[in-house]
């Protein structure tokens, strides 16, 4: 019952700039997510979803307000173990993944990084975890689909064993079939390994496939949070909420069909 959240967000606050330059991209933004949980961050573009997810990943230099992950502070520091814990995947793999080097060296630079042993075993394993043959292995990133890359950044993510994935955007740039098979690899790893997900998405489908939970972000703030019951429902408090349900061709009916779990 009285178990610590794995990600708990208090007060965050981001400005980019100074003086007129100034952008205050997250006002005041708490959030907690249980473990093993998936938690979605919707609302338009320029929002500030992606900014509370870097400040989260500690891509960010200056936030003020308090961030805990299983309980411990984060610092404003990346410190290497907190990072492997914490994984990141990117809306668009091709700029995410380094285009002179091989599937294989991508998932090796992890591994290196973080001084971690039996890399033969451990991207195999990682390959085999997101689908991908091995045949695959010496591949570069533009001899791969657009699907695969996206599960090559997942694997990246996943070899490190972590227990939470951020995800921006994670399917945002795929066609829909393959945004679908996106889904139900994220979906099942979850399962799988109890992971915990905090994603960004401005495609309310998307989130309402994978999450649990959902907060609404409009200009920098979190003006409502929803269980994905309610979403499905229209059953929200908020006028911005039901303006951006109302807007989301990404929520009828033919876009929630295309979504079906396919396992
Ligand atoms: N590095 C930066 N420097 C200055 N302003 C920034 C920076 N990053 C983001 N912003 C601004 O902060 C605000 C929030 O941006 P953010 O990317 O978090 O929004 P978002 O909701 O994720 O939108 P999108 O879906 O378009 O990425 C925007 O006004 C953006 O222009």
């Amino acid at each position: 019952m009285n178990e610590k959240p794995m990600i708990r967000v208090d007060n965050l606050d981001v400005i980019f700039g100074h003086g007129r330059a100034e952008v205050r991209a997250v006002r005041g933004v708490s959030l907690d997510v249980a473990r093993g949980a998936a938690f979605g961050l919707v609302g338009e573009s320029g929002s500030g979803k992606s900014t509370v997810l870097r400040a989260i990943a500690r891509l960010l230099p200056g936030w003020t307000g308090s961030i805990e992950i299983d309980g411990a502070v984060l610092g404003h520091r990346r410190d290497r173990a907190a990072a492997r814990r914490m994984q990141m995947v990117f809306q668009d793999p091709f700029g995410s993944l380094h285009p002179r080097h091989t599937i294989n060296a991508i998932l090796s630079e992890p591994l290196e990084i973080h001084g971690l042993d039996r890399h033969e075993p451990r991207i195999l394993k990682a390959l085999e975890e997101v689908g991908l043959g091995v045949e695959l292995r010496f591949r570069y990133p533009h001899q791969i689909s657009g699907g695969q890359r996206q599960r090559v950044a997942i694997a990246r993510a996943m070899i490190l064993e972590p227990e939470i994935l951020l995800l921006d955007e994670p399917t945002s740039a795929l066609d829909v079939s393959v945004q679908a098979e996106i889904l139900n690899l994220l979906k099942r790893l979850q399962r799988e390994r109890g992971l915990t997900y905090l994603m960004v998405s401005h495609n309310l489908a998307v989130v309402a496939h994978l999450c649990d939970r959902i907060a609404v972000m409009n200009r920098g703030r979190i003006v409502e949070t929803l269980t994905v019951e309610q979403l499905r429902r229209h059953d929200v408090a908020e006028d911005y909420t039901r303006q951006l349900l109302s807007a989301s061709a990404g929520f009828d009916r033919a876009a929630a069909r295309s979504l079906v779990t396919y396992e």
